[in-house]
């Protein structure tokens, strides 16, 4: 049964084009103001998910339930909850910011102009709004276009890779702005993304998506924390590695760069490897752990495929 609090629920959601199954039996929830990752390599599936989830397409199996509404059954009511950029926001270049946002306020019904200025204001745009389009930069642009996702006062916000094409400083920009509505607004945002730097920073929780299947679920936290690593600088790193692979508890060893050896072990385990390694003689002349990003972890799930992604 789903929690009564949650806001996306998904559940066997799958979707075949011709005979091609290109999202298998996905199932994920998110809930109120948190801020969820969807990661996966180009072409993993990740778009086409999007693209079920705010009606444009229909699933072939599984269900999209949005605040308890379900989008096959209760498509107005469930597609009212959300606000979403799927690709790039539509704009016209030769308007002002303004009247873009009055030419969409207006295929949409009963919304103010006290509420296009209040998610103005909310995006920071209001020095630059009756300026044209066309003079914005990218990132300004899509705080428009998240401007107009959020007129109609969505709980949850989908935006499938909002960063792409962003400079790094229009990415942290961005990233502290889906942080204040997350906390500050309680908007849930799912965001799409192959940049797994950019999830880490960003969301609470995480499904990654590869080959059309859920590989993993689970608060980005927990995921980085399950294998901890630590690095070893050892002058006689040969030996090291082979008296490391005598312990039973170290469970991977990976030869980094020179003298260090990046071992999977417990780490209240340091102080006691670090004796015996000085009982066998090895010069031990550094200790560090190491904090495993979401990459090291995609690459252990998926046997380091990343398809034809050069970001992964
Ligand atoms: N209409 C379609 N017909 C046939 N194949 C499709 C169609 N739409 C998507 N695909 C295929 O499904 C797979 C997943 O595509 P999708 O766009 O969902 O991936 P993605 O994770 O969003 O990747 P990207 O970031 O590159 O867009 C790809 O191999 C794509 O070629």
């Amino acid at each position: 049964m789903t929690n009564p609090t949650t806001l996306l629920s998904v559940s066997n959601l799958t979707k075949k084009i011709g005979k091609r199954e290109i999202v298998h039996n996905l199932n994920f929830n998110v809930q109120p103001g948190e801020v969820y990752g969807f990661l996966g390599p180009n072409g993993a599936g990740k778009t086409t998910t999007i693209r079920m989830l705010v009606g444009l397409i229909r699933p072939t199996a599984g269900t999209i339930q949005i605040n308890g509404y379900d989008l096959q059954r209760q498509f107005i009511p469930a597609i009212r909850q959300i606000g979403c950029i799927v690709e790039n926001p539509e704009l016209y270049p030769y308007l002002t910011g303004m009247e873009n946002m009055r030419l969409f306020a207006r295929m949409m019904k009963n919304v103010s102009q006290t509420k296009i200025d209040e998610v103005i204001r909310l995006v920071e745009l209001d020095q630059r709004v009756h300026d044209l389009v066309k003079t914005y930069s990218l990132g300004m642009k899509q705080r428009l276009g998240i401007a107009q996702a959020l007129l109609g006062d969505p709980k949850l916000l989908i935006l499938d890779e909002p960063t792409n094409g962003l400079d790094p400083a229009g990415i942290r920009e961005l990233r502290t702005f889906i942080r204040m509505l997350a906390t500050e607004k309680g908007i849930s945002v799912f965001v799409s993304s192959h940049i797994l730097n950019e999830v880490q920073l960003l969301c609470d929780r995480v499904a990654i998506i590869h080959h059309g299947r859920i590989v993993k679920t689970g608060p980005v936290s927990d995921l980085i924390d399950q294998h901890p690593q630590v690095e070893w600088t050892v002058d006689e790193w040969e030996q090291a590695q082979t008296y490391f692979e005598s312990l039973p508890y170290i469970t991977a060893i990976q030869k980094r760069a020179h003298n260090i050896l990046r071992v999977q072990m417990p780490l209240e385990k340091i102080a006691e490897t670090n004796a015996k390694l000085l009982e066998e003689q090895l010069h031990v002349v550094g200790i560090r752990p190491y904090q495993q990003t979401l990459e090291d972890i995609f690459l252990a799930m998926t046997g380091g495929q990343t398809d034809d992604s050069a970001n992964l």
